[in-house]
């Protein structure tokens, strides 16, 4: 992958829906060529940012620009951004060719017969479907009806293309076969995706980097490892969902947490107090061990459940919160516990994350 001159960038925009703000003074910036995945949890705004990049909704402020030129003002027609919805909205009475042909039948610039009959074929050809060109859309699989959906958007070859939850619909085998497949066919063509997903995985397995929307403000940009081993606040560590994250108090440089007070040498800003560390990075030790790594955590053993590679742990703490423990199979068998009895989980504090009001001191 190529990183160069941003093929797209928004500044300062903002969308209301009557009092709700939806987008919050957005600032963006799309490489060209590389998979963008856009994450955030149920009403941050997602696809309303897809809505205004793709000219459905006009933002109430801010400027948008693509390849070079401002398309605030410029119809959804006019942009040359590709877009394909979760649903794939499929025209159910055209064939899978008319159906990938629709865009170059009906756009303003005219396109022969010729040319739409090689585009199409390469388009279908390009999402693994030739042979399926004369059937119907209800006689192909889900799967099939995504790649037609990014068929009919591939073949008037855009360099954005807009995906709103493009796996959501699928069942887990076929959506990891098909996150495979999108990175596959992006990475053939010189396009960016940007793909937006409610899912932690799927946006850290998919892409080159990784936008988190909350209340409709880009938290944080970066790559998926970057956001993996750095949150930048909290709330995207709880988005991540491989954080136990614990609240309590930020004084000077110790935290006062449920596992007693700790010393922290650095606090990232944030809405408040809150102490954070991986379930990978949380280790299991009997109730009265003395030779501590760390922090001590005293918990009761809940349940375990196996991942195939890893085993999850649960745990409750004091006051009934749930802990979790990765123990990823590759450092040997985990040990024994019995449920209901008491243990003590530790870990290194240099491997902890510490969110404050206040920095460190
Ligand atoms: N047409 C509309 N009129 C009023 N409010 C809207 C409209 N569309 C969206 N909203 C609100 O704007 C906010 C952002 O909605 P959006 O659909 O962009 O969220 P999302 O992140 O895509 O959520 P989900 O993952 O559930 O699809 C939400 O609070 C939603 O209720």
């Amino acid at each position: 992958m190529t990183q160069s001159e941003p093929i797209f960038r928004m500044e300062g925009v903002t969308h209301r829906y009557g009092d709700l703000t939806a987008l919050d003074d957005i600032d963006f910036v799309a490489e060209d060529n590389s998979y963008i995945a856009l994450l955030g949890p149920s009403g941050s705004g997602k696809t309303c940012l897809l809505r205004v990049i793709a000219g459905f909704e006009k933002p109430d402020k801010g400027r948008i620009w693509f390849q070079g030129r401002d398309i605030t003002e410029l119809p959804a027609h006019e942009r040359g951004i590709g877009f394909v919805f979760q649903n794939f909205a499929l025209f159910p009475h055209l064939t899978i060719f008319e159906n990938v042909a629709f865009g170059l039948r009906n756009g303003a610039v005219k396109v022969s017969e010729t040319d739409i009959a090689d585009r199409v074929t390469d388009a279908i050809d390009m999402v693994g479907l030739t042979g399926l060109e004369d059937r119907s859309p209800d006689q192909i699989s889900g799967g099939q009806k995504q790649r037609v959906a990014l068929a009919r958007s591939l073949v008037l070859q855009p360099k954005l293309v807009l995906l709103d939850e493009p796996l959501g619909a699928l069942d887990a085998n076929l959506r990891e076969r098909m996150q495979i497949e999108l990175r596959a066919i992006r990475e053939r063509l010189d396009v960016t995706f940007l793909h937006v997903t409610g899912s932690e995985t799927e946006a850290l397995a998919m892409g080159d980097k990784v936008a988190v929307l909350d209340q409709g403000q880009i938290v944080q940009y970066g790559t998926p490892d970057a956001i993996y081993d750095s949150p930048a606040i909290s709330d995207v560590a709880l988005f991540l969902n491989r954080f136990n994250l614990f609240n309590g108090e930020l004084q000077g440089d110790t935290f006062v947490g449920p596992f007693g007070t700790v010393p922290v040498t650095a606090a990232q800003p944030n809405k408040s107090d809150v102490y954070a560390i991986r379930y990978d990075r949380t280790r299991i030790f009997s109730a009265d061990a003395v030779d501590l790594p760390g922090p001590a955590l005293p918990v009761r053993y809940l349940a375990s459940e196996y991942l195939g590679s890893s085993i999850v742990f649960l745990f409750e703490t004091k006051d009934r919160k749930t802990v979790e423990v990765d123990h990823h199979l590759s450092l040997g068998e985990p040990r024994d516990l019995t449920v209901g009895e008491n243990y003590t989980l530790s870990w290194d504090p240099a491997q902890a994350i510490v969110f404050g009001k206040e920095t460190a001191r």
